[in-house]
């Protein structure tokens, strides 16, 4: 039998138990026996958690496969904890049609770490201009349930309530990169203020991110579909989520580690790893930022794993691409900031980085209580071992790393990906993953 026992786990909302995992499922929970020949893993002292789901991930396959593919990408997600990921749609060509979201599903199949969930672009190409094959994508292999131009902003708003309107009768939901092109646009790299003016960079102001985010909330309303906010960054941004979930509004959003943790003033060395659409903020939104993920303003943490290689971020700050990498350290980066500072519990990590982002996106196989009978999509987490990141020792392809030689508290022990070991920091285990894997 194909059995994995983990002995001792601390489960939410209850007692430290043993799973015992067959055939990709969780078949009993309780003090268990391990059945001849199964694979034992020593959970004692750590926390079981539904395997998390990251709604944000470049993959950059296909197209660029020089900052990231689908095989390290899928390494880096597993050692980050992540048992599914939603591949954005901006590679090349585009995620807009129904072969090509197959194809990224199927490339992640074929890798077998972790599920890979194709994004379709809501535009074709990304251009704004006309929708992509929005149904066929849905019935399509990949089910296509979230579409995203992210990169670019969906900033006609005909073709916003068009397209909401079509994803409605599916359930689907577009996650909008909010940025209006007007008020910021393609050179706007450093949030509009102080060190803007200072440091001589064009300024990317809150407001182009709040009246998209305005406006969409009003489409949402309108056509009665959902919409999804990509990467918030602003506390304007959290008013308006908060005033349109009031008002019973299907909207949801995410928050990324790194605009709950870094602020503007990073940028007075002009490294451009601190360069990030939408960019850092001063500490008043980040504040706000924190507290409205604490009170469910906003839904979830999403990483927006954005790799890119040196030859595209190793440049003057103006010239250098946006975007930080961000799977691996993301459920660190959560536990330092948020569970050890005592604003959110495990049981919340699990709300914002597993249920939360599997309900967003439609996903019935993952944030999953761990019961008898649930897909074994599960990931411990040692609340107590600290990480220092290096940069160099990323699963990703990419460098752009910008919490390289921080030292975290709390950090992922082992991924368990329907039923199999994707990743493990215990060389016992590791070994005999190697044989489980026969
Ligand atoms: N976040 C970024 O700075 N960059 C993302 C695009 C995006 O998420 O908008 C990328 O694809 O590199
Ligand atoms: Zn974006
Ligand atoms: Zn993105």
């Amino acid at each position: 039998m194909n059995a994995l026992l983990i002995t001792g786990a601390r489960l939410l909302g209850r007692d430290a138990a043993d799973i015992l995992v067959a055939d990709g499922r969780i078949v009993e929970v309780g003090s268990l026996e391990a059945p001849q020949g199964a694979r034992v893993i020593d959970a004692d002292g750590l926390v079981a958690l539904p395997g998390l789901v990251d709604l944000h991930t470049h993959l950059r396959e296909p197209g660029r496969e020089d900052a990231e593919t689908i095989a390290s990408g899928s390494e880096a997600a597993a050692a980050g904890g992540f048992t599914a990921v939603f591949a954005m749609a901006n590679t090349s060509p585009v995620t807009d049609t129904a072969e090509a979201a197959e194809r990224v599903l199927d490339l992640g199949r074929a890798c077998g770490l972790v599920d890979v969930v194709p994004v379709g672009a809501v535009t074709a190409g990304l251009g704004g201009e006309r929708l992509a094959e929005l149904g066929l994508m849905a019935r399509s292999r990949a089910g296509v349930r979230v579409f995203s131009d992210d990169g670019r902003c969906v900033a006609d708003g005909r073709i916003m309530r068009r397209a909401l309107e079509y994803i409605k009768p599916f359930g689907g939901v577009i996650s909008q990169h909010a940025q209006d092109p007007r008020l910021a646009d393609s050179s706007a790299c450093c949030h509009e203020g102080e060190v803007s003016g200072r440091l001589g960079l064009p300024g990317w102001p809150g407001v182009a991110e709040e009246a998209i985010v305005a406006r969409d909330v009003m489409l949402a309303r309108h056509t009665g579909s959902r919409v999804h906010v990509a990467h918030v960054s602003t506390a304007g941004t959290v008013e308006v989520i908060r005033w349109a979930k009031a008002q019973g509004i299907a909207v949801t959003a995410e928050v990324t580690p790194h605009h709950l943790a870094l602020t503007t003033d990073l940028l007075v060395g002009y490294d451009p790893v601190y360069k990030v659409n939408p960019p850092l903020r001063p500490s008043d939104d980040v504040e706000a930022l924190r507290e409205a993920l604490v009170d469910g303003t906003i839904d979830v943490v999403a990483t927006d794993h954005a790799p890119h290689a040196r030859h595209d971020k190793e440049h003057a700050f103006v010239d250098a691409a946006f975007g930080m990498v961000g799977l691996e350290t993301a459920l660190p980066v959560v536990s330092e900031l948020l569970v050890r500072s005592g604003r959110l519990d495990w049981a919340d990590v699990a709300r914002i980085m597993s249920v939360g982002p599997a309900r967003i996106g439609g996903l019935t196989d993952h944030g999953r209580p761990l019961a008898v009978g649930e897909p074994a999509n599960l990931t411990l987490v040692d609340p107590d071992r600290a990480l220092t990141v290096d940069a160099a020792a990323s699963r990703s392809r990419s460098r752009n790393n910008p919490w390289h030689g921080r030292t975290f508290t709390g950090a992922v022990h082992t991924t368990i990906h329907r039923g199999r070991v994707s990743h493990t920091v215990d060389a016992t285990t590791r070994t005999a993953e190697a044989e489980y894997a026969q």
